[in-house]
């Protein structure tokens, strides 16, 4: 080989080995340049916790430990009821708010010096603005008249005995208040939910649930409401938040077959509770009771009905009464669920729906959050109408707070 071509050929390799350099640092340049969101670890973590698993007991709902970066699902968290002992009494000032008109306007007027006509006039014109209804006014206003005559002069803690007597008296039913939804055998207790549209049937139905769940109950709810896809969309939330199976069919399916498959599904996953929700269209009596015979009938291929509850807004007043007294009708109504107590001051409402439907107040709504339910409790009821006494007493507050 010639000098020349030999010097060619070295050229030749310095320049092939540059270029191969160059090639390599280039790429390990794109390699470190790969973005950490593109990494595979993120999905991983994100499925890491379904939301399949989640636990349905209370207690196993404290906050799952945090995964390095996992994203929040966005599935509504499930949530802690609050315990259901003493609700009442924690709910005590929402109650109050509005039913102390009834309250502190009855001992007002019966601690005046002369209880005249006029004065006893008034005192019924107050029981019947509160919505009590005329038969039981009349019956309270005869027992007060003739107790303060016997009494002669009254001490504010008098009237307020007298009067927490008389209102206990009234509010009170033989009938069993607590809600009848222990498990037999293998079977689940079945809650039917009926009442007039918007009166707060679904609402009950996730408050109802939280109570049971909070008291170690596993629950399944059933949206038998078809009429609405919203009405199912709403109990499923409800379900979401407090960690309980829902059944629910297509817009505008029969009810009783998805109140039938409710209670199937509750048995085989052998639930404590079933609460079937259910539509409230009130157009004719006839059709009301057909829907709500048939789901009552194909629920009870699987056993009884266990409650009945009757939703009922307590804001309605006496017209609502009506309305409600054909559901007592079509349904062996077990309890009554009073709710938007919190909207009103009419309180003796209580009174009349007992009277008119000779059925129990069994649980009273005051607001709309998740633990604004609480078991009625004639005590605390009758506490919370007269306050704390300083309107009879002149400010002194006498009476010690409620336990
Ligand atoms: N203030 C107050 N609002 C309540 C109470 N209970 C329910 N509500 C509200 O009443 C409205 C109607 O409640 P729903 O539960 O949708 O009533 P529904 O009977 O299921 O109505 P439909 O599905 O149309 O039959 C909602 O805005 C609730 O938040 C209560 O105790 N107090």
């Amino acid at each position: 080989m010639e000098n020349w071509q030999l010097w060619l050929v070295i050229a030749a390799v310095v320049l092939l080995a540059a270029v191969a350099g160059v090639l390599v640092v280039r790429s390990r340049r794109a390699g470190r340049a790969v973005p950490p969101s593109r990494q595979p670890e993120a999905p991983e973590a994100r499925e890491a916790t379904p939301i399949a698993e989640a636990p349905t007991r209370p207690e196993a709902e404290a906050p799952a430990p945090v995964e390095a970066e996992a994203e929040p699902e966005p599935t509504p968290a499930i949530e802690v009821p609050e315990p259901t002992a003493g609700r009442l009494v924690r709910l005590r000032a929402k109650l109050s708010r509005s039913q102390n008109v009834l309250g502190r306007g009855l001992l007002t007027l019966l601690s005046r010096d002369h209880l005249d006509e006029d004065a006893w006039e008034e005192v019924e014109e107050l029981l019947i603005s509160a919505d009590v209804g005329l038969e039981p006014t009349g019956r309270i206003v005869e027992r007060l008249r003739e107790r303060t005559r016997v009494l002669g002069t009254r001490t504010p803690e008098q009237l307020r005995v007298l009067l927490s007597e008389e209102l206990t008296e009234a509010l009170s039913v033989d009938a069993e208040r607590s809600l009848n939804v222990r498990r037999d055998g293998d079977r689940p207790s079945v809650v039917l939910v009926v009442g007039v549209n918007g009166a707060g049937k679904t609402t009950t139905c996730g408050k109802i649930a939280r109570v049971l769940i909070a008291d170690g109950n596993r629950v399944l709810l059933g949206a038998a409401d078809t009429f609405r896809a919203a009405a199912a969309d709403q109990l499923e939330t409800w379900a979401q938040r407090v960690g309980s199976e829902v059944v629910r069919g297509p817009e505008g399916a029969d009810p009783a077959s998805v109140a039938f498959d409710s209670v199937k599904r509750g048995i085989e996953a052998g639930v404590d509770a079933v609460l079937v929700d259910t539509a409230g269209r009130l157009q004719n009596k006839a059709g009301l009771m057909d829907e709500l015979g048939k789901v009552k009938r194909v629920i009870e291929k699987h056993g009884p009905v266990d409650e009945t509850l009757l939703v009922l807004d307590a804001t309605t007043g006496q017209n609502g009464l009506e309305q409600a007294r054909v559901f007592t009708e079509v349904c062996d109504v077990t309890g009554v669920v009073l709710t938007k107590l919190d909207g009103t001051a009419k309180g003796g409402i209580v009174i009349a729906v007992q009277r008119r439907l000779n059925v129990p107040v069994k649980l009273i709504g005051l607001g709309e959050g998740p633990d604004d339910l609480a078991p009625f409790d004639v005590t605390q009821f009758v506490d919370a109408l007269l306050g704390d006494g300083d309107a009879a007493s002149g400010g002194s507050k006498s009476r010690q707070p409620v336990a």
